[in-house]
């Protein structure tokens, strides 16, 4: 069915908006870009909440902890508790700790990533080394070669080779990270987004800092981002919602959309201020298609 164009419809937008119950949004792309908050965006959230909507925050951005996002919401005068953000860093962690179920001293994670992932690895009691460390922020230098392949720099423990969105890449972090997958590690990502919607463009995303990986190891990782549905199993698990009466919000097709669909949402919200375009979901024969549409997400003010 054709997607519905909500912008300037007010009839339409509250006869979409009062069929939900909960709001799953996605945040780079449809609240912000970067640090550019999108008009509007506030008091959509006040106005959802004023009709006593649940809001959960779902973001793909592994950057970033449940704790750094509500510091983000405070400054950008977005109205959300901590409580309600549940980004791919925390959901990786999750699967880790509660799915995987790693025996210790075995059960430590490398990362190639930023803080968020680091946090929220603690926050499960997952052991982690990589990621942020400034010891690995260097070039490669020709002794490291013989101590990666003999194995002096590793730690036999790691069991878990996690990527996520890096702003930090280098080779020697990457080089690390293959030498692990040779010994075994299992290979998993927060999330394999092509791209970084920010600053109103688009830049490398967390698919960006895997890619070396795939391709030197031959290996796909387990995401555990949007579209994953063991994300979405973990956030109906803490929120407890009826799925027939949630709508995700999002700006990327391949990501929220499709993890709404797959998920058996009641309806899905693709809004174009970040990566997906109109032109792609209206094609004749496109396999992703949002049950609804708007320029941005203050149109939903009406
Ligand atoms: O590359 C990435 O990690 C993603 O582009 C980005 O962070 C997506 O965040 P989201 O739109 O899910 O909030
Ligand atoms: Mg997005």
């Amino acid at each position: 069915m054709a997607p519905k164009y909500l912008t300037g419809d007010k009839a339409g937008i509250d006869a979409f908006v009062d069929q939900f119950d909960v709001f799953l949004f996605d945040c780079d792309g449809v609240l912000w870009s970067g640090e550019h908050k999108f008009p509007g965006t506030a008091e959509t959230i006040d106005m959802l909440r004023s009709k006593g909507k649940q809001l959960v925050f779902v973001t793909n951005n592994s950057t970033k902890s449940r704790a750094d996002y509500k510091k983000k919401f405070d400054g950008m005068g977005i109205s959300a508790s901590e409580d309600e953000v549940f980004g791919s860093s925390y959901s990786a962690a999750i699967y880790i700790s509660r799915i995987l179920k790693l025996q210790a001293p075995k059960n430590k994670v490398y990362i190639l990533g930023e803080t968020g992932m680091e946090q929220e690895l603690d926050s499960e009691g997952v052991p982690h080394i990589g990621g942020t460390d400034p010891a690995l922020r260097r070039d490669v230098q020709p002794e490291d070669f013989e101590r990666i392949a003999k194995g002096e720099d590793l730690d036999e423990n790691v069991a878990v080779v996690l990527t996520g969105l890096d702003y930090h890449m280098n080779y020697l972090k990457t080089a690390l990270g293959q030498a692990y997958l040779r010994r075994g590690a299992k290979f998993l990502a927060t999330n394999i987004d092509s791209t970084l919607p920010s600053a109103g463009s688009l830049f490398p995303g967390a698919g960006s800092m895997s890619a070396p990986l795939v391709k030197a190891s031959g290996q796909e990782p387990l995401a555990l981002g949007k579209p994953s549905q063991a994300m979405m199993d973990a956030i109906e698990g803490k929120f407890k919602f009826d799925r027939k009466k949630a709508c995700m919000v999002g700006d990327r097709l391949n990501t929220d959309i499709q993890f709404g669909i797959e998920g058996g949402l009641g309806g899905t919200l693709c809004v174009l201020t970040g990566v997906s375009k109109k032109e792609e979901f209206l094609a004749e024969g496109a396999s992703v298609v949002p049950t609804a549409y708007v320029d941005k997400l203050g149109d939903l003010l009406g």
